[in-house]
């Protein structure tokens, strides 16, 4: 997949661009309907699959202390989007200027005369351009009379609601990774490298890695949770404490993000992991001695090694 900051000279470059718009945080069920379905069109026409997204969020630039946090980095995402067969994507850094293009300019100048496209997929509640004032109905109208189509892809319902980000988020946001997993086809993801913590879990005879997050990442509540760890290409079941540890703190507001890694032997200070989260197992509690944690550290790993054939 090629990866471009900037529209211009497109349009000489790929003839056929079949094009979709969004920000595509999560790569949910949704998202993965309209890039395939481009995909399919593209692979039809003999076009090209291109994406058209903005980095950063727009949100996180006009209304900072609104904008959500992600449930997937820009990294992974990006490594999905080219995994589900797009070759072009145009990543658009976003500023407060750009957000003054009214969406007639945005067609008009952007899509049709810098890209020439031969068609654009979005979502059914896909808006856009100065203060989201464009909509599915105004591209459908400027692609009739500008001369290319216009695919509007209806939402996928699950359990009655339509599958979004913000639904997404706000199970994750609650512990529910079985329901976050179902609405985004894959289990919920925190990347990042591995940095030193209290040094106590080498003593309790678990040692844990901690995660600085590598994005603004929406993290899962307090508690333990049973989970694939990524290191290199090689996936090991563990198990993972999201916490301030009651056991050994009074009242901290310091949470970490901790896994402790089974049948694995070795060094990952400094290194990249990827946490899958599967399922969430516990709350974090105060235990009266490190023994006593010891022993539900024990069982939580039992607990964690029937979940070893499921899929990430
Ligand atoms: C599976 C698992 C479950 C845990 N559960 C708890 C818990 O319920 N209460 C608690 O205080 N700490 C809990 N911890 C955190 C341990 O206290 C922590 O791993 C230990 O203090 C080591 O911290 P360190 O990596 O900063 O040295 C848990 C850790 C793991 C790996
Ligand atoms: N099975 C394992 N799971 C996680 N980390 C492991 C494992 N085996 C060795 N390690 C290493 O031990 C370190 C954690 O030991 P620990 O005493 O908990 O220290 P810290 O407080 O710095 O996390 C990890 O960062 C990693 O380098």
């Amino acid at each position: 997949m090629q990866v471009y900051n900037s529209w211009l000279e497109l349009k000489d470059r790929y003839d056929k661009l079949v094009l979709g718009l969004g920000n595509f945080d999560g790569l949910h069920l949704g998202h993965q309907k309209l890039i395939s379905s481009l995909v399919q069109k593209a692979r039809t026409i003999g076009g090209t699959p291109a994406v058209f997204t903005f980095v950063p969020h727009p949100m996180a630039v006009l209304r900072p202390e609104e904008a959500p946090p992600l449930i997937l980095s820009p990294e992974i995402k990006q490594k999905m989007i080219a995994d589900l067969g797009v070759e072009v994507l145009i990543m658009i850094p976003f500023n407060i200027e750009f957000s003054r293009m009214g969406p007639e300019d945005f067609i008009t100048m952007v899509l049709h005369q810098h890209l020439g496209v031969h068609s654009v997929f979005v979502g059914y509640n896909y808006t856009f351009g100065y203060r989201g004032m464009g909509t599915p109905e105004l591209l459908k109208e400027y692609g009739e009379k500008l001369g290319f189509e216009v695919e509007v892809i209806s939402p996928v319902v699950y359990k009655n609601k339509p599958v979004s980000s913000t639904l997404i988020r706000a199970l994750i946001a609650e512990g529910d990774i079985a329901g976050a997993r179902e609405l985004l086809g894959y289990c919920p993801i925190i990347d990042g490298v591995v940095v030193y913590g209290e040094q106590r879990g080498n003593t309790l005879g678990f040692p844990t890695a901690n995660l600085q997050p590598g994005s603004d990442y929406i993290v899962p509540p307090n508690g333990v949770y049973s989970v694939k760890v990524k290191v290199n290409n090689d996936l090991f079941l563990g198990v993972a404490n999201i916490g301030v540890k009651p056991t050994f703190h009074n009242n901290s507001i310091n949470r970490t993000i901790e896994v402790h890694l089974l049948d694995y032997n070795g060094n990952l200070y400094g290194r990249r992991i990827m946490v899958y989260f599967i399922r969430r197992m516990r709350a974090e509690k105060r235990f009266n001695s490190a023994g006593e944690l010891i022993a539900q550290i024990q069982k939580d790993i039992s607990e964690a090694r029937r979940d070893a054939s499921g899929q990430v």
